[in-house]
């Protein structure tokens, strides 16, 4: 594995010369942040060696090079998830490749279900901690001590500065930004009534198919996380919610340049 990491980095690497250390995964119809980016070079998925190619409507699967503001990102537009049949380590690879590529702070974004009732449909909710519900996990197997520690801690997973800064920017801005407990499943079924219930009884305030795998490796890999989820839409405990991943999709169209800010915004003042 570790060979493919390095190749990936090295031939990334090759196409587009200095690495930024600050990386970008856009959920599913966040694509606007990707039209703030400036100097682009962009490197579609399959043409990158052992990249996995991204099957899903809507995730478009190319790594995003340029600038901004003044600051140089990468981002993934299009995400890997794991009811798309991948397995945790190749719905993780790009953050390994990431780590190899000296990533310091990555940023994420995903669609996902409300289930807290101060919640609306558009609103964009600061992820403060996760419940991990998917049937594998990213770093099971051999841990290799030169990517991270074999039992790494996860108290700050979610990194607490980085999410007092973005509180900060909503609010200077004048912003709405919820905030609360990730859940993520492995899909590719929306919740029945009765898993709604268990998500909400468990203490989610959100539901989803992705990000906690990712999350996870970063944080293996001593990154900083800062992660949003755009609310696409509210379950109420008890009421029948019907969800299709065009209404998904439409609703993330809606908040994402809020979202795009308050990351641009948190990558202009970090340093
Ligand atoms: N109730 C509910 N609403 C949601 N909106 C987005 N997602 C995340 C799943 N996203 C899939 C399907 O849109 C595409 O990756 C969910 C979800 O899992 N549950």
């Amino acid at each position: 594995m570790l060979q493919k990491i390095q190749a990936t980095a090295d031939y990334i690497k090759g196409k587009v010369g200095n690495i930024p250390q600050y990386a970008i995964i856009l959920g599913t119809g966040l694509g606007e942040l990707a039209n703030a980016i400036t100097d682009k070079k962009e490197l579609p998925y399959n043409e990158i060696p052992n990249f996995p190619v991204s099957t899903v409507e809507g995730h478009s699967g190319k790594l995003i090079f340029g600038k901004l503001g003044d600051k140089e990102v990468i981002a993934m537009q299009g995400r890997f998830h794991f009811y798309e049949g991948y397995d945790m380590k190749e719905v993780t690879f790009p953050i390994r490749v990431f780590q190899a590529l000296q990533v310091k702070y990555l940023f994420v974004s995903n669609a996902a279900g409300g289930m807290n009732g101060s919640f609306d449909i558009g609103d964009i909710m600061l992820i403060d901690d996760h419940i991990n519900l998917f049937p594998e996990h990213p770093l099971r197997g051999k841990n290799f001590n030169e990517l991270g520690t074999r039992f790494p801690d996860m108290s700050n997973a979610y990194d607490k500065n980085l999410r007092l800064l973005a509180m900060e920017i909503a609010k200077e801005n004048d912003i709405k930004l919820q905030h609360g407990v990730y859940i993520g499943t492995s899909g590719p079924t929306f919740e029945t009534p009765a898993e709604y219930n268990y998500f909400r009884i468990i203490g989610g305030d959100a539901v989803g198919m992705s990000t906690v795998p990712e999350v996870i490796v970063a944080n293996h890999a001593k990154m900083q996380v800062l992660a949003f989820s755009i609310i696409t839409d509210i379950g109420i405990i008890g009421k029948i919610v019907e969800v299709t991943h065009e209404e998904v999709q439409e609703a993330a169209k809606i908040a994402q340049p809020k979202m795009a800010f308050i990351i641009k915004e948190v990558i202009k003042r970090i340093d």
